[in-house]
């Protein structure tokens, strides 16, 4: 009689490995001895003891075979929320999910750990130490939000420990880190075409940002911590620095590093977060016709002018998360691995 071999507990596969959270998870697996399986819709880089398979995570046929004997998934991919494509959104998170959590059901997979985000409860207000009870927002701040929510649900309710199906959601904050293609580039960009002048707000805002090894460091605790009979199953976790920051004090510590001026002046908030609303309305109803992408969207507006921290205490107490690396400490190594975004370079 065939008996059913069981995928071994050190394999596993990262969906969406190619992008910057999960490169960085792709090559802490690699070092603590599992051998991992890529699936992207690109593929950025190779090592060794990874296998690459490259396809649309909307596509069963195309994400099965990187599913095959692998007993754990993490499932970070998405569209940037830069793209603002409702659509897009949509058929990945949403539609997309439902096949990941399928597929992994068809496969055998035991294991699924979602890279979800602390803003499914932002709704573009005050948040201050909020923790997981916080109810998702009722008015998402855009698409991408929207569409991280009901991945987010999705996920979670799939979690069946009768059954032998595992879930649990990681919400990071405000990732960075050495090859980050979104918070350092934008910054920069935006620092070098002049506009990083001002301030939004009075500047007194406390903002978490976390540096990507301690995001890897808490989906990998979440992973080896799921187990039928733990309590983190179904649940969602903060992971942070858990050094709240002013948002502004952080842009000008970067800024400051690649050798660009700090921002200065400040502007009432309310002022700068109508504009953005009209730009972004502006920008809509004339996509027919011309595109343009505005750099203070009404999100970053949102981000750059309220209060928004997170507590990780159930992470520290359910999951033994401790942040690995300070944020003074991840500044220095993300400004340091960025030598062509300095100034003059
Ligand atoms: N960067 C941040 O500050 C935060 C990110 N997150 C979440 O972390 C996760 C990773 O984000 P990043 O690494 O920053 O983004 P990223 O854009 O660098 O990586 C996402 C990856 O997903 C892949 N992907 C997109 N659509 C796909 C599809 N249809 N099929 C297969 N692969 C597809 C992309 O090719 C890319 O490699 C995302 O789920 C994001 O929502 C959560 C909180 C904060
Ligand atoms: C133009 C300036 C006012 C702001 C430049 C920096 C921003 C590009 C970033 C500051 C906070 C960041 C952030 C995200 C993306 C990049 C920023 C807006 C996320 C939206 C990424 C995805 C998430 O899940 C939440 C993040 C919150 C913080």
């Amino acid at each position: 009689m065939a008996t059913r071999v069981r995928p071994s507990s050190k394999r596993c596969a990262v969906i969406g490995g190619s992008g910057f959270l999960g490169r960085h998870l792709v090559e802490k697996l690699l070092e603590r001895g599992y051998s991992v399986s890529v699936f992207d819709i690109r593929q950025s880089y190779e090592l060794p003891g990874v296998t690459f398979h490259q396809g649309d995570l909307c596509d069963e046929q195309d994400l099965l075979p990187a599913l095959k004997d692998v007993s754990l998934v993490f499932h970070c991919a998405s569209p940037a929320p830069a793209s603002d494509d409702r659509g897009l959104f949509e058929r990945v998170n949403i539609q997309g999910t439902r096949i990941v959590i399928q597929s992994c059901l068809k496969a055998g997979v035991q294991k699924l750990v979602l890279t979800s985000s602390a803003s499914v409860v932002f709704e573009g207000t005050d948040i201050k130490n909020g923790r997981e009870d916080l109810p998702y927002a009722r008015k998402p701040i855009d698409y991408y939000t929207e569409t991280k929510i009901q991945q987010e649900k999705l996920v979670l309710e799939a979690c069946d420990q009768e059954k032998g199906f595992l879930t649990v959601a990681i919400r990071p904050h405000g990732i960075f880190g050495p090859r980050d293609p979104q918070l350092v580039p934008i910054l920069v960009d935006t620092a070098r075409r002049g506009k990083m002048k001002f301030i939004i707000g009075d500047g007194t805002n406390l903002v978490d940002f976390t540096f990507v090894e301690n995001v890897v460091h808490g989906h990998i605790l979440a992973a080896e911590r799921l187990r039928s009979d733990s309590p983190i199953c179904g649940k969602p976790y903060h992971i942070t620095n858990d050094e709240p920051i002013k948002f502004w004090d952080f842009m000008s510590e970067v800024l400051v590093g690649l050798g660009y001026a700090a921002p200065r002046y400040h502007l009432p908030y309310s002022l700068v977060y109508g504009l953005a609303l009209l730009l972004w309305l502006l920008a809509l109803i004339l996509r027919p016709l011309v595109s343009f992408k505005p750099t203070f969207t009404p999100m970053r507006v949102a981000l750059a002018g309220t209060h928004h921290y997170y507590s990780c205490d159930r992470a520290k107490q359910e999951l033994g998360y401790k942040p690995l690396v300070s944020l003074k400490e991840g500044i220095a190594r993300t400004v340091e691995s960025y030598p062509h975004l300095r100034q003059g370079a």
